[in-house]
């Protein structure tokens, strides 16, 4: 009992409202002490209709993806038609499970028949007969849902139900109608909550809870609601237009939008989320939710709906390019280093001759500069650890898919390391007295901007795993030592062991590097034939063509950042 009287005295509205350690009644009636979590992966239901004489199929809730965890009060909100009871019925196995596809899962296990004695519906209308007393409906419902109990324990239940829902001091009140005064509005509405959760499900859908109450009394029941659902309760309700207040009690909101998740995440997340997706400047004091749907009409009349699923990447692109502005230094200090070594590169190899050394230099340039911008990608390392642990709260919550996270991630980054790309190159270029023709200076551009791309996605994926930035430097700088290695500067493809010749494929040093050796020694003018020939003899790229190395590096870009992605989804969606 002590758990439920604690629920009492404390102010149910408190975001951290204390959890009983003591097992109460209710504990020991359900069989899990921890609660459920509930997950939809693409859940999708379709219905067929009539059209005219043809049966077409209608398709009601697009593929839906989300969990709900115990302790989340969690609301689905949207217009009328948008799915939302459609949504709560499906949760709720009011829709039987085969006519639904994807999947639903309860702590990771298909919802069987054990679901529907662990979960409770609460309907929208107060169905109650108006002459018993509140005490006497709650005790009624507890003999009905309860059987097997004792009437003891039956009484011991009923009592702390009255005592969760806030109704002692109207237990002894007839319920009332027109006819008969009662108890009032708000009272009714929890008595029919209590009747349906009597038995003490661990989760519990309600529609519209709140539905013709006036505000005061709708953020009362949001927040009963929200002190039993501390309990380790999983509650889901949806619900039509909640003032600011009962908004900001949800723990999480999914909004519809004819049939289409929108949005799903925690309410403080809307208004950037309205930022991005609004065409129009926001009002400075609106009920967020409200201008929501107001937006959201605006797209489904446009009939674009589906642009919205597009809006969580942009919303994580703009906190990103926002987050980047706020911190200049860390990108300031890679462009300063970026002009430095261009400079400092321009005056040690200045003028490069059309000679042999002068391809010795050559060389020198190229491996330097591959390995000035492929380690000092690692630097960004704790930035990305940083971001992670970001993510993984925020993932946890169900706030956006982990592709978002990537692809924002990825694209982010990419004006910045181009901007490196194209400044280091305009300085160092020309201070060599590199050949212009054949478009060697955009192809330099261009591949060094490919090669920091790549690099950073090395980077990134390495911060996917590792548990400190330590370890990932560590591990990060020793794989590309190796790399470096067999990157085509130190050891010829010819001379390579067989045993090692994998690590020359997989070096993303060596794409850059012959790359950019085949593009400048091409460019020897035709009194240098015999130089051509063999420097191009020297390193092994007669047949090479300048572009496989930049299509390396994109499939290198490609490639780790995928493997980013699946360590985040093996990481964190298990969770
Ligand atoms: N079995 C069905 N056959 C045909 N259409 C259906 C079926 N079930 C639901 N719909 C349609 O799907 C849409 C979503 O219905 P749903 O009741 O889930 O909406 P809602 O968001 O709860 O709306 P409201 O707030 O008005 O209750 C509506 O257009 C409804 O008419």
């Amino acid at each position: 009992m002590a758990d439920v009287e604690a629920g009492v005295e404390q102010p149910a509205s408190t975001q951290d409202v204390p959890v009983p350690q003591a097992a109460s009644l209710s504990e020991k009636m359900t069989s899990a002490g921890t609660g459920y979590v509930l997950e939809a992966r693409d859940l999708t239901y379709k219905v067929k209709v009539k059209v005219g004489k043809d049966m077409q199929e209608k398709v009601i809730v697009h593929p839906v993806n989300f969990t709900i965890k115990p302790r989340q009060l969690m609301a689905i909100m949207g217009a009328s038609g948008a799915g939302k009871s459609t949504l709560l019925d499906i949760l709720a196995t009011r829709i039987p499970q085969s006519s639904v596809d994807g999947e639903y899962l309860m702590n990771d296990q298909p919802v069987s028949s054990t679901f529907k004695r662990v979960s409770g519906y609460v309907m929208q209308d107060d169905a109650l007969y108006p002459l018993l007393t509140v005490r006497e409906t709650l005790q009624y419902a507890a003999l009905l849902r309860i059987p097997g109990l004792g009437r003891a324990q039956k009484k011991e239940v009923v009592e702390e139900t009255i005592k969760a829902l806030k109704l002692s001091a109207c237990a002894n009140t007839i319920v009332g109608d027109d006819r008969h005064r009662g108890v009032s509005g708000g009272e009714k509405r929890r008595v029919s909550i209590g009747v349906d959760i009597v038995h003490q499900p661990k989760i519990i859908f309600l529609d519209e809870p709140t539905s013709g109450l006036d505000s005061t009394t709708a953020l009362q029941i949001v927040e009963t609601l929200r002190a039993i659902c501390q309990r380790d309760r999983t509650i889901a309700v949806t619900i039509h237009q909640p003032s600011s207040r009962v908004f900001e009690v949800f723990d999480k909101v999914m909004f519809m939008s004819k049939g289409h998740l929108v949005y799903n995440g925690p309410p403080t997340g809307l208004g950037d989320h309205l930022q991005v997706i609004s065409k129009d400047p926001l009002p400075k004091f609106a009920n967020l939710s409200e201008l929501f749907l107001e937006v959201v009409d605006k797209y489904e009349r446009e009939g674009n709906v589906e642009q919205l699923l597009l809006a969580e990447t942009s919303i994580l692109l703009h906190r990103n390019f926002k987050n980047v502005i706020r911190t200049p230094e860390l990108f300031l200090v890679r462009l300063f280093t970026a002009v430095m070594t261009g400079l400092i590169l321009g005056s040690v190899y200045w003028d490069i001759p059309a000679s042999e050394e002068g391809v010795a230099q050559l060389a020198g340039y190229i491996a330097f500069t591959e390995a000035f911008f492929i380690f000092t990608s690692l630097e960004a390392l704790p930035i990305f650890l940083d971001e992670r642990h970001i993510f993984a709260r925020e993932h946890g919550r169900g706030a956006y898919r982990v592709s978002s996270f990537v692809l924002a991630n990825t694209l982010v980054i990419l004006p910045f390391l181009f901007l490196c790309a194209l400044i280091y190159s305009a300085i160092s270029f020309y201070m060599l007295g590199l050949a212009n023709g054949g478009g060697n200076f955009i192809y330099q551009v261009v591949m060094i901007f490919v090669m920091v791309v790549a690099a950073n996605g090395f980077s990134t994926f390495i911060s996917g795993f590792v548990p400190d930035a330590l370890t990932g430097n560590g591990m990060g700088t020793a794989i590309m030592a190796f790399m470096f290695l067999f990157g085509g500067l130190f050891i010829n493809a010819s001379q390579i062991p067989r045993g090692w010749i994998w690590f020359y494929y997989i070096s993303m040093f060596r794409y850059p590097f012959e790359g950019m050796m085949k593009s400048n020694i091409d460019q020897l003018p035709d009194s240098q034939e015999q130089l051509r020939t063999t420097s191009l003899e020297q390193f092994d790229i007669e047949d090479w063509n300048r572009w496989t190395s930049v299509g390396a590096m994109l499939v290198f870009f490609v490639g780790w950042r995928s493997l980013f992605y699946l360590v985040l989804r093996l990481k964190y969606s298990k969770r």
